[in-house]
């Protein structure tokens, strides 16, 4: 039994999600997805939504067997609970493939380290980010507030 983790914020779910965990959960037999706590996103805005709000889109997920929250300290905590077999980055996650197999082997997890795909947009409007929806609801919310006609609605 193949067990794959993966990771992430997952604030507003999309379908660049839906494709990094299906590319994930493709490298082993179970996917268990280690959810950020807001506290160690700093790379970044801080998510809308609470964690456990987070955890629970993400466990619904077909391509999810369990999704966790992270640990708000040590984030190899989950992981050395989980003892994957495969960790799958996603495709811009600004972790070092090499520097996660480093602390890995420090840690005597024995466990390989691959690489999402990125998933680009099918059609003109499609949003694949969260930032760039909370962005887009900023705008049409200001817009509908001032009585902005120009409508952006693809
Ligand atoms: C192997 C691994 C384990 C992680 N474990 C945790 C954790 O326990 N708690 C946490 O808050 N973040 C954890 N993270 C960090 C986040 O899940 C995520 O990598 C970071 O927020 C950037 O994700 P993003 O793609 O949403 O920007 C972990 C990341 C990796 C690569
Ligand atoms: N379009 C996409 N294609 C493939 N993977 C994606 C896509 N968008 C996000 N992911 C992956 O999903 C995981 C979680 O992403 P995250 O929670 O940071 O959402 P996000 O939409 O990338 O957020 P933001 O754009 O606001 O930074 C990351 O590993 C990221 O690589």
């Amino acid at each position: 039994m193949t067990r794959v983790v993966a990771q992430g914020t997952f604030d507003l779910l999309h379908p660049g999600h839906v494709h990094y965990l299906e590319d994930a959960a493709a490298y082993g037999d179970e996917l268990h997805v280690i959810v950020a706590r807001q506290t160690n996103v700093t790379h970044k805005p801080k998510p809308i939504l609470r964690a456990r709000q987070r955890r629970d889109m993400v466990a619904a997920l077909d391509a999810v067997d369990e999704a966790h929250l992270g640990h708000p300290e040590d984030v190899f905590v989950p992981v050395e609970r989980l003892d994957p077999d495969v960790i799958v980055l996603g495709y811009d996650q600004h972790h070092d493939e090499a520097g996660i197999a480093g602390a890995l082997d420090e840690r005597g997890i024995d466990c390989r380290v691959e690489r999402a795909t990125s998933r680009e947009p099918r059609y003109d409007g499609e949003v694949l980010s969260s930032g760039d929806i909370v962005d887009r609801i900023l705008r049409r919310r200001t817009a509908d507030r001032d009585g902005d006609a120009t409508d952006d609605r693809p």
